[in-house]
């Protein structure tokens, strides 16, 4: 996820948003708002008080939809780079000393050689694969890695390199300093452990994660089609009460976690795990929801999904689509053409997921040989990838006629 999350507000509401913001304790104190050209404030939120944000209560106050959001901004995290600069950090202050040790001088390009950005996780910090490139580095040997550390306030470190290619969106993550690899999440009362070098976690959903967490599933089948380590499963267990989630998922790092998770969290007996690929799934008419988290898309198993709903009364689809909107020229001088932009967005959701709906539709006939109807009930905006890449979630009804 590139840059930190904050709240995207109307700038006529941004100072009471972020007085409100501190008063939690979830406004990031390290980080300046920052103005947007089309007349938004973006309010640095922790990333750990995410999923403690009630993101329906700001939107009442500002009255609209559109107006409140959570994006993730690299502007923001350069405000911080800018007062990190004037301070000058404690991780250059550590290294400094060690070169000098080291009888090495300090230069600029050590310095632009550090960490812009990194992940934490618990005691554990997360590099990126852009730093401490420069050969000097090499000749510190373990001490770098334990200077690091200390540096960040971490215990252990680790690098990663980019989500791999291999379908199982696992990172190329090596450890650099620790024992072992595993780290806990706390989220909105769930507590999520995972290998950090063979699992991915998905911060950027944590709206997604309370959304599912605030419906109310009680005396329902939910399939789970992309379970991973549980990012949905468990909140449709712990908060939303299904009464049995199948969970699909085929890596099986990811599976194990999930076994973990299920039983840290007390909900084990009420889930089963489907190992393999979703798509040679035997199930089939037992489901009163299907929850589709795969992006940039579920498409491959839409069939599967439709499949899985109960014949007799159906159910509902959660699918989750990167929807590209076309990209717009405009400067900073066009702040009411940004906005409009942001109207031509949602218009681009709506035809995908009318579209959507449609196909959907089709599909059912065709499995079922009887007429359905599909409704499309909401579109949530979960997060934007510059540019218009928007990552949504179309919660489509789908009834036999
Ligand atoms: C984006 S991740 C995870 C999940 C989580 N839903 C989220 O949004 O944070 C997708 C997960 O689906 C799994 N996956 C992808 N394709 C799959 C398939 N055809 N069958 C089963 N699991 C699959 C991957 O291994 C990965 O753990």
């Amino acid at each position: 996820m590139d840059g930190v999350p904050c709240l995207r507000v109307p700038q006529c509401q941004a100072q009471k948003l972020r007085r409100s913001l501190q008063s939690k304790g979830a406004l990031d104190l390290s980080l300046s708002l920052v103005k947007d050209s089309d007349g938004t404030v973006l309010l640095p939120i922790l990333a750990s008080c995410l999923s403690q944000l009630d993101l329906q209560s700001f939107r009442t106050t500002v009255a609209s939809d559109d107006a409140c959001e959570v994006v993730w901004s690299k502007s923001a995290l350069q405000s911080k780079k800018e007062k990190g600069r004037a301070s000058g950090s404690k991780l250059e202050k550590v290294l400094q000393e060690l070169l000098e040790s080291h009888g090495e001088r300090w230069t600029e390009e050590l310095k632009r050689d550090l960490p812009r950005s990194f992940q934490r996780h618990g005691d554990l910090v997360l590099l990126g694969d852009t730093c401490f490139v420069l050969p000097l580095w090499e000749n510190m040997d373990q001490q770098l890695w334990s200077t690091v550390a200390r540096g960040l306030g971490a215990k252990r470190l680790a690098k990663i390199r980019r989500i791999s290619r291999d379908g199982f969106r696992s990172p190329e993550v090596t450890m650099l300093l620790g024992e072992h690899s595993w780290v806990k999440h706390v989220d909105n009362g769930i507590s999520y452990e995972f290998d950090v070098t063979k699992c991915m976690f998905s911060a950027g959903n944590i709206t997604e994660k309370l959304r599912v967490a605030g419906f109310d599933c009680r005396g329902e089948t939910v399939v789970d089609l992309y379970a991973g380590i549980g990012y949905f499963t468990l909140p449709y267990l712990v908060h939303a009460k299904a009464s049995h989630v199948h969970a699909c998922e085929w890596n099986p790092n990811a599976v194990e976690a999930l076994k973990k998770n299920l039983e840290a969290n007390g909900v084990s007996d009420r889930c089963t795990i489907h190992q393999g690929d979703n798509r040679q799934l035997q199930l089939c008419g037992v489901a009163d929801r299907v929850n589709l988290g795969l992006i940039p898309s579920s498409e491959d198993s839409w069939s599967v999904a439709c499949r899985l709903l109960r014949r007799a009364t159906g159910g509902i689809l959660h699918i989750h689509q990167n929807v590209t909107s076309p990209v717009q020229h405009s400067t900073a001088s066009d702040a009411p053409q940004k906005v409009s932009g942001k109207k031509a967005d949602r218009e681009v959701w709506q035809a995908w997921a009318d579209d959507t709906a449609k196909h959907i539709a089709s599909l059912l006939k065709d499995f079922t040989g009887t007429l359905w109807t599909t409704n499309i009930q909401h579109i949530e905006h979960v997060k934007s990838y510059a540019p218009h890449v928007h990552h949504v979630v179309l919660d489509l009804e789908c009834r036999p006629s």
